[in-house]
């Protein structure tokens, strides 16, 4: 597998270039600040609101989306996924000067055909794979966030090269960088949100939370066990694979570990993965996430309402209030 470093990127192919990063939240601030304080010159497009607000407190000149794309020779689309193609019709592929590089950081709207850009432009992806606020954090303290680059045009032959010194730019060649296609980064990323980090997690955290509760332990040693604790255990995981997290561990919890774990993720759990996957591979959740998008967001709101006030969440808030390290 090929992996890219610092010295892989050519920060020269960017000088004089001006990157508009469409979107300023999660991924679109943490970007943009790292960008240029990598020494590119940024613009921000955006539609009136808090995110401009927040924009031009950091400094930026902020334009419309239409402004931003005819001043741009990259166009870093980091809009939410859901309104990426409505805008790109209206205001991005209007203005997209010929030969300009068109970016995204996820995959979902050109591989699912919902932008399909000219042939006159560089289509590529850099997609840090980590949250943007972990991008900016991670960046200010001289490391970086790994990132995948794709590419799915190459209008100017200069498509991999620019990849590379943007992938610089936001500080993921501190890192690694993998390359990829625009496929298996959608797949991938809409496969693991789902089934492990995001919806994965929370699920099995809530699951052990209630069968802590429900048998009359109190919510506060729920909560400490099995959702404080649980990134005291990642990051061990997260430093050095399952074996440094089995070495600090008791053997009591590693024998635990390996006998009763694959009793909570079982065969069960394999095929409702592989149901899950198949849906991303077909479309099939895509479909379902921009129909969902069309009637204002019903599912997701519901859904999210409810876990707002879950017991766990209430407790979680009263147990940080506790902590000093979670005093501002
Ligand atoms: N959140 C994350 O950490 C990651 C996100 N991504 C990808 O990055 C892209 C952006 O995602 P996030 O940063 O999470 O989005 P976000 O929801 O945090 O921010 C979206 C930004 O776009 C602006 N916006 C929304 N609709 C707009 C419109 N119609 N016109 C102009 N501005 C508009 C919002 O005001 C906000 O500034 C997506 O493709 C996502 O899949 C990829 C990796 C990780
Ligand atoms: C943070 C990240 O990589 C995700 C979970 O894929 C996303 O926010 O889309
Ligand atoms: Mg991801
Ligand atoms: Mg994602």
């Amino acid at each position: 597998m090929q992996k890219y470093y610092e010295s892989d990127a050519d920060p020269g192919t960017l000088e004089g270039k001006t990157i508009a990063v469409i979107g300023y939240g999660s991924q679109g601030r943490g970007q943009a600040l790292n960008l240029r304080d990598s020494g590119c010159q940024v613009v921000i497009g955006l539609r009136p609101g808090s995110s401009w607000q927040r924009a031009s407190e950091d400094g930026f000149e902020v334009y419309s989306v239409t402004e931003a794309v005819k001043r741009a020779d990259i166009i870093q689309i980091l809009l939410p996924d859901e309104n990426q193609a409505g805008v790109y019709r209206a205001e991005i592929s209007p203005n997209i000067r010929e030969n300009a590089c068109l970016m995204f950081s996820h995959g979902f709207n050109i591989h699912y055909g919902q932008i399909v850009p000219p042939p006159t432009v560089d289509v590529v992806m850099v997609a840090p794979k980590g949250p943007g606020h972990m991008v900016r954090r991670t960046y200010e303290e001289g490391k970086g966030v790994p990132a995948l680059i794709a590419i799915h045009q190459d209008a100017t032959g200069k498509a991999h090269a620019i990849a590379l010194a943007y992938a610089r730019g936001i500080g993921a060649t501190r890192a690694v960088v993998l390359e990829t296609t625009f496929a298996e980064e959608t797949e991938t990323d809409l496969f693991g949100e789902q089934a492990v980090l995001c919806g994965g997690i929370t699920s099995l955290i809530k699951a052990g939370f209630e069968t802590l509760v429900d048998a009359g332990y109190a919510p506060e040693m729920a909560y400490l066990e099995v959702l404080h604790e649980t990134k005291l255990i990642v990051d061990l995981i997260y430093e050095g694979g399952f074996t440094k997290m089995r070495d600090s561990i008791s053997n009591t919890a590693q024998y635990g570990d390996l006998t009763r774990g694959p009793r909570v993720i079982g065969p069960e759990t394999y095929v409702a993965m592989q149901e899950i996957l198949e849906e991303i591979q077909n479309g099939e959740f895509a479909k379902e996430w921009m129909l969902e998008n069309m009637v204002n967001r019903p599912v997701f709101n519901a859904l999210t309402r409810a876990d707002e006030e879950h017991l766990i969440e209430q407790v979680g808030k009263e147990i940080r209030g506790f902590m000093p390290q979670f005093r501002k």
